[in-house]
């Protein structure tokens, strides 16, 4: 029988074992978590057959995936090196940088172990076993790094991840970790620090920061994400996250002086660029997250009005992803934004809706 060894349940770690229960049910998947509570809700989902300690069960798996923060994963794959392993294992992990992993790989390779570094480009600012799910993963693409491509063990992982409908992309580790530094990384800093430097402008002015508009929210919303998994990520890409910040506060040194020289032309082009190259990207091309579906509802100023929405979707059993007020004030209407995980749960939500004669608007 098949066995899959996963450590590290948590959003990615338990995304793949659903996706992986999906398509192949007889396969013995054994896992592993510091948390118990991660590990007693995986028994109860039956996600996992079995929970050992630590690596034990990687010793009798036939595939092993490492789903721990970055550092975590350094130190099992030297670990592994020194535990005895099926000879024809397939081990892999889901790290978001590539090349200090290959490189804590070596050994275990030098020992005729097949290691294939993978990263899955599609996640979220959640995390944990509870926010896992079999499509996570859906259209997304998911990079494999190519150190021996015609091993024929790319295509059995491959097999083995079928159901989670990725787009596999072959790249060697140091491309990688360019590319998700600068469209990844970089990012998540960039966010951090303006939250960061926002949060110390308004020390004295509480009410500031709870004035945030949706433009401040959108470009900080990965500012949520998971601190440890954010530092052991920095730690191991950072030369490149150093210079291609040194880039980034070049670029906001020139626009700075085009403000103090009133440059009117500069300042336009600055603008006009970003918005050139950003729109190309165009709504659908997002490519990261799993698309989220909104739908946004003229509401009366009047006590109890977003729990009748909310409670007629309850009732009906569509699940919501966020909820947000807009444009609320006491003399006006206000707007609700809803964001829904699935398209159908939007149709149906927006029918319901449509039915109690509310006015449903979609914005994209
Ligand atoms: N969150 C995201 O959007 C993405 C994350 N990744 C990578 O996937 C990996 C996992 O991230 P997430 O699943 O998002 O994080 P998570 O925090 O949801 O899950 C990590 C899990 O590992 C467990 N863990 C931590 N140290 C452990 C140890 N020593 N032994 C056993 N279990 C341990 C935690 O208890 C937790 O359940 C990271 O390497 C991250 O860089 C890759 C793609 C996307
Ligand atoms: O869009 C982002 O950067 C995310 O927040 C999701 C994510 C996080 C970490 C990764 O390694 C890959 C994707």
């Amino acid at each position: 029988m098949t066995t899959v060894f996963i450590k590290g349940l948590g959003l990615i770690g338990s995304s793949l074992v659903r996706a992986i229960r999906k398509q192949h049910p007889a396969y013995k998947i054994i896992g592993c978590d510091t948390e118990k509570e991660t590990c007693s809700y995986a028994l109860e989902h039956k996600l996992v057959d079995h929970i050992t300690a630590d690596l034990i069960g990687a010793q009798t798996a036939d595939f092993i995936i490492l789903a721990t923060p970055v550092d975590e994963i350094i130190k099992d794959l030297r670990q592994l090196a020194n535990m005895p392993l099926k000879r024809d294992v397939i081990v892999t992990d889901v790290g978001s940088t590539k090349q200090k992993v290959l490189k804590a790989a070596l050994p275990l390779q030098n020992k005729g172990i097949t290691f294939i570094g993978g990263h899955p480009m599609a996640g979220s600012h959640k995390t944990g076993v509870t926010a896992g799910r079999a499509d996570l993963f859906e259209n997304a693409f998911y990079f494999m790094i190519k150190t021996n491509a015609a091993d024929p063990a790319y295509l059995q992982l491959q097999e083995l991840l079928q159901a989670t409908k990725v787009k596999w992309l072959l790249i060697s580790a140091e491309e990688h970790d360019q590319l998700v530094g600068q469209i990844s990384h970089l990012p998540h800093v960039i966010a951090a620090a303006l939250v960061n430097q926002t949060q110390n402008f308004f020390a004295d002015s509480p009410l500031g920061m709870r004035m945030a508009a949706g433009g401040f929210k959108s470009i900080t919303r990965i500012a949520s994400s998971d601190p440890t998994m954010w530092s052991s990520i920095l730690q191991s890409n950072s030369a490149i996250i150093v210079q291609q910040l040194e880039r980034y506060i070049n670029e906001l040194n020139k626009i700075e002086q085009a403000i103090v020289q009133n440059d009117h032309e500069q300042i336009f082009s600055f603008f006009e660029s970003a918005k050139h190259s950003r729109d190309k990207l165009g709504p659908k091309k997002l490519g990261q997250l799993p698309d989220f579906f909104d739908l946004f509802i003229n509401i009366p100023d009047r006590i109890g009005s977003i729990a009748s929405i909310t409670q007629l979707l309850a009732f009906n059993k569509i699940s919501l992803v966020n909820i947000h007020i807009l444009e609320i004030r006491e003399d006006i209407d206000g707007v609700l934004q809803l964001t829904f995980m699935r398209e159908e749960d939007r149709l149906k939500a927006e029918k319901l809706l449509t039915q109690k004669n509310y006015v449903v608007l979609r914005r994209d």
